[in-house]
């Protein structure tokens, strides 16, 4: 194994620098049931792992955004079959019954008759476990042409995902016209709640890609006290926005009135999401500099970048100056390890998720201040797109993107 320049040392140790080494301040989020009193959880980390966990369906936002996040997760991107727009609301009102069903558990339906297929796969056995189930559903900017009618309704800043400068996209997981988010606390839940929804809805959905993602053990066993590390070897995700202060969510996750957008997207968010290939074989033969996190930096204090790099990742993405406040965003993000590359290297990495009220103030405004960076010479972005989510249900009779389908 060849030994790395000593003209790429620096680089590392700049990176180090501005990574995972100066994180910023622990932020705390929610307090999820069956949590000890006064034990609290911020996104990057993990609640405490029980089948019986449940999140809420019925509310203002969806589950699986503040939601402290569950070890597993899987990101299932759909083209959507429904033919006109009464078989989407036949898709959404489905999607609604079914998600309602898994996330709050029951007795799996019986199989009266041998000659019929199962109606649940069976994997969980008699009865189907909440545990900590998540399934957020978004829309890609595709579902808004010419098929459903929907064009007028787009979300003011929905897009289709473009190529930034370090990227290389692969179609073949890119966009999409629907994608769920499915966390738990078990992958055999996150699997579960797939095939029963794939089996729902044969005629109206078709897989177009799929990635399933993790967070460190380390993390999960810590019970929300250390925040997940990632395959690069950092604490990615400490430096978040508190998830717990509902007005900050308001101002950073959640679209609101005073936003000039269509009115049923009132509640709903922005999702950014990419599949960001780390050269794991390359990062692993170069030497490491710094070991210590540290508190929030403060850049007033730091002008010329002797403590923290100007060009450092924190730095770039969060200047904390005022001009820069408007980019802020909640990072959700879990790590994949899915086989080999067709080059043979090990294909792992960084399925990114980040939610925010606005993608062009936030995401892209933030991916393109990133554009360039050292870190670039390690990862490659291959996949993702841009989705918006949701608002919640509110009630029961209620289905998903009813706002939206009858406005
Ligand atoms: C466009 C948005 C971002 C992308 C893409 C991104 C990729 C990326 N990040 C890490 C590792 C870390 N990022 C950290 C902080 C951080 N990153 C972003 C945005 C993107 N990162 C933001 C907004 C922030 C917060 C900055 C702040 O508020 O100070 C950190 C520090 C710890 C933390 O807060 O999470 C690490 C580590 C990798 C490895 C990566 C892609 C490969
Ligand atoms: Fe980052």
């Amino acid at each position: 194994m060849g030994k790395i320049s000593d003209a790429a040392m620096p680089a590392r140790r700049r990176l180090l620098k501005g990574l995972g080494l100066l994180s910023g301040a622990a932020v705390v989020g929610g307090c999820p049931p069956g949590a000890a009193a006064g034990e609290r959880f911020s996104p990057g980390t993990l609640a405490p792992a029980a089948r019986e966990e449940r999140q809420p369906f019925y509310g203002a936002h969806q589950a699986g955004i503040v939601t402290p996040q569950q070890a597993a997760m899987m990101l299932v991107a759909f083209d959507v079959l429904a033919s006109d727009k009464a078989d989407l609301v036949r898709l959404c009102k489905l999607l609604t019954a079914r998600i309602a069903f898994l996330t709050q558990g029951g007795e799996a339906p019986p199989t009266d008759n041998p000659q019929l297929p199962p109606l649940d796969s069976g994997i969980l056995g008699a009865h189907i476990w909440p545990d900590n189930l998540t399934i957020t559903v978004s829309l890609g900017a595709s579902l808004f042409d010419d098929r459903y009618g929907l064009a007028a309704l787009k979300p003011a800043r929905l897009q289709t995902m473009t190529r930034f400068p370090n990227d290389a996209l692969d179609a073949s997981f890119c966009h999409g016209d629907l994608l769920l988010q499915i966390c738990a606390n078990t992958h055999d839940t996150v699997i579960h709640a797939l095939r029963d929804i794939v089996k729902h809805t044969p005629d109206l959905l078709s897989i177009r890609w799929r990635r399933e993602g993790f967070i460190s053990q380390h993390a999960a066993r810590s019970r929300g006290r250390e925040t997940p590390i990632n395959l690069l070897g950092f604490k990615d995700g400490s430096a978040n926005p508190d998830t717990a202060n509902s007005r900050l969510m308001e101002r950073i996750v959640w679209v609101t009135p005073e936003q000039s957008e269509p009115a049923w997207t009132h509640g709903g968010s922005y999702q950014a999401v990419r599949i960001i290939q780390f050269r794991v074989e390359f990062w692993d033969r170069t030497p490491l500099g710094m070991q210590h996190e540290h508190d929030e930096p403060d850049y007033r204090q730091d002008p010329q970048g002797k403590i923290i790099p100007l060009d450092a990742h924190i730095r770039l993405a969060n200047p904390r100056t005022p001009e820069t406040q408007s980019s802020l965003m909640l990072r959700r993000g879990y790590s994949y390890s899915a086989g080999v590359t067709a080059a043979g290297q090990l294909d792992m990495g960084l399925l990114f998720v980040c939610y925010q009220h606005d993608l062009e103030k936030g995401f892209l405004a933030v991916q393109r201040r990133l554009n360039g960076e050292a870190l670039e010479e390690y990862i490659k972005p291959i996949g993702g797109g841009y989705f918006f989510v949701l608002p919640g249900v509110k009630n029961k009779p209620d289905y998903l993107a009813q706002p939206l389908l009858e406005a």
